[in-house]
């Protein structure tokens, strides 16, 4: 069995870890932190957990959490991991990291759009960025996981086959993103109250969202060029999903069929990006709950564009079950174990 730590295991993502690790075969959690409700019954904090988990929170101390599991999942705020993370604990555990911490590396970029120091750059260059679907063979041998976010993983994997193939104009590139407010986490905000947010979408973090650098990064490795993108996130009273709608030029004129050929070489083999069939468009719903991306595109010959679209969970794909896979990947597991989850509906 792997034994398994969560700090943060109280918040959205980590909550969403709990449910997802208590139905995995080869897992058990035995570290259920947080900053909040320690010594409270974990089910009395989430009462979906009642009779199915007796534990109580514990203090989050990363070292003493080392000694005990094989791995850590830090679902906490950006800044957190890197401030508790060392050597020591490195080479006793593997860390998967929710947050943004590992996620950027330039350190220089990471605190300009984070606005916060990093407390540990030197783990930065060794992190493996872990959107497993791109990044497999790296993830295998890594102690240190940076996770993607999700609105970059939905984003990334939406685009990457066509910025890999140097199909589109990068230069050209607008992103155009819906999350459900669970993307904004537990803790209570004005903003995220219920007549805030009920009948109402609002764009938000525009042109300086902090997951544009992050979809910058790892859109210009694909491409081999220096990509800088418009990124508009915005805000719509549903609980979980997000979908991004990428818009771009194409280099030249192409068919359904030739770009449908480019997203099947990356993605047929790939148990989680479901690549839909011609005219059928990603929908949030038909995710909810599962660790699928599912992706589509148009070709619009009017304008020479086309409009790639991805919807997934957010604390699914777009979080929690990310972090499961690249556990499974790092344990030598089928990266499915424990994810092969239906989407619910409605
Ligand atoms: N929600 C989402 O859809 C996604 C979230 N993420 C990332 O996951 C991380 C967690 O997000 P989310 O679950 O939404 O956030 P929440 O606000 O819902 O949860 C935050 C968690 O962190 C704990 N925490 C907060 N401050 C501290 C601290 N100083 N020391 C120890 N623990 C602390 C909280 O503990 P307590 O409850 O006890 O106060 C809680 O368990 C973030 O980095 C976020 O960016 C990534 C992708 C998607
Ligand atoms: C709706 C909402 O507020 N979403 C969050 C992003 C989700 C998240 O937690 O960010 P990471 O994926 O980087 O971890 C935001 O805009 O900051």
């Amino acid at each position: 069995m792997i034994k398994a730590g969560i700090i943060g295991s109280t918040g959205y993502a980590g909550q969403e870890l709990v449910r997802l690790l208590l139905q995995h075969k080869e897992v058990s959690i035995e570290w259920y932190g947080s900053r909040s409700y320690i010594d409270k019954k974990y089910a009395e904090v989430y009462g979906n957990m009642f009779q199915l988990v007796d534990q109580t929170c514990l203090d989050d101390n990363m070292e003493e959490l080392a000694e005990k599991v094989d791995v850590i999942f830090t679902a906490t705020p950006q800044g957190l991991c890197a401030s508790l993370v060392n050597d020591k604990i490195l080479s006793k555990v593997k860390i998967i990291d929710l947050s943004a911490d590992f996620r950027i590396k330039d350190v220089k970029i990471y605190e300009e759009w984070y606005g916060i120091e990093h407390k540990s750059p030197q783990y930065i260059e060794e992190a493996v960025y872990g959107l497993c679907e791109i990044n497999r063979e790296d993830i295998k041998g890594a102690r240190l996981i940076a996770n993607p976010g999700c609105y970059t993983t939905c984003s990334i994997l939406t685009i990457y086959p066509l910025a890999k193939e140097g199909l589109i104009q990068m230069e050209s590139l607008i992103v155009d993103a819906k999350s459900g407010v669970s993307g904004a986490g537990r803790g209570t905000k004005v903003g995220n109250l219920y007549c805030e947010v009920n009948e109402s979408i609002k764009a938000y973090g525009i042109s300086t969202h902090r997951h544009t650098p992050e979809i910058e990064e790892q859109l210009s490795y694909a491409s081999g060029k220096e990509v800088i993108i418009n990124f508009t996130p915005h805000l719509v009273p549903m609980n979980r999903g997000i979908l991004a709608t990428a818009y771009a030029t194409l280099q030249k004129k192409v068919s359904y069929e030739e770009v449908k050929s480019i997203y099947d070489k990356y993605y047929k083999e790939e148990y989680f990006v479901r690549v839909l069939d011609k005219d059928a468009m990603p929908e949030t719903r038909w995710v909810k709950g599962s660790n699928f991306v599912d992706i589509n595109f148009k070709i619009d010959t009017r304008t020479n564009r086309i409009v790639m679209l991805g919807a997934l969970d957010n604390v699914v794909k777009g979080a929690a079950g990310q972090a499961v896979q690249n556990m499974n990947i790092l344990f030598g597991l089928p990266e499915n174990t424990g994810l092969q989850l239906v989407p619910m509906f409605p």
